[in-house]
């Protein structure tokens, strides 16, 4: 279930769009997108009242197409808008408390390595998102890429684990991506960035789905 979940997942905020990041929503939905993350972060980032009504906005939409929307960083917005659930990096709250916090809304835990990805599932994450496979220009803060190596390694030690990959990700990558052993992609900038997002994601969506089908996962 959560790892058809994590298939397209659609990462976004206000300052990652060049037009209404509503619109932006509606068309990556309508592409097929199986994941929301609201990541309202960076210069210009919505904050106060303004961040929570287009987070309370974007959720409507996400509720009203059955999908999950979570919530990056804030926890107490999660709460607020009994959000999907959270995610969260290594440098934020720490997992285990924010597992107490929310229950069992879904919990997003970044990894760089296969230590982080126990530690990750310890603290009862649901899912993990390992990045950056490649460089990114949308986070200025981003580790080095890790590549698809990682990926690999990452799986070969833990089977099961529900893997999310994120960075750089684009439809030149994502079956490598798939093939190397995530359950999906998350990604901001290959559809914020599409000159046709809908279409864009129609076709990463296939391009996922049908890497995941060879695959058997
Ligand atoms: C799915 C997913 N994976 C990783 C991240 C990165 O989280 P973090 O390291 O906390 O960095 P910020 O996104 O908060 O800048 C993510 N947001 N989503
Ligand atoms: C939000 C985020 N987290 C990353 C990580 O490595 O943890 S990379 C990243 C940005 C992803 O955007 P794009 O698809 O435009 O590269
Ligand atoms: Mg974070």
């Amino acid at each position: 279930m959560m790892k058809q979940k994590l298939s397209l997942y659609f990462v976004m905020g206000s300052v990652d769009c060049t037009k209404d990041p509503l619109a932006v929503l509606d068309e990556a939905i309508e592409g097929g997108i199986t994941m929301f993350q609201f990541r309202e972060k960076g210069k210009g980032a919505l904050t106060g009242v303004e961040k929570y009504r287009l987070a309370e906005k974007l959720f409507e939409r996400c509720l009203a197409h059955n999908i999950p929307f979570i919530v990056n960083d804030d926890v107490d917005l999660a709460l607020a808008l009994q959000a999907d659930g959270v995610h969260v990096g290594q440098e934020d709250e720490a997992a285990e408390r924010v597992r107490d916090r929310i229950g069992d809304r879904y919990l997003g835990v970044s990894v760089h390595n296969l230590n982080e990805v126990k530690q990750a599932l310890s603290a009862r994450a649901d899912y993990v998102g390992l990045g950056p496979i490649f460089p990114t220009v949308s986070k200025k803060d981003a580790k080095q890429a890790c590549g698809l190596a990682m990926i690999k390694h990452i799986r070969a030690h833990e089977k099961h684990v529900p893997l999310v990959a994120i960075g750089g990700i684009t439809q030149q990558t994502a079956k490598q991506v798939i093939e190397a052993g995530a359950d999906g992609i998350a990604v901001i900038s290959a559809i914020c960035r599409a000159e046709q997002i809908r279409e864009q994601t129609k076709r990463l969506y296939e391009i996922v789905m049908c890497a995941k089908q060879k695959g058997g996962s």
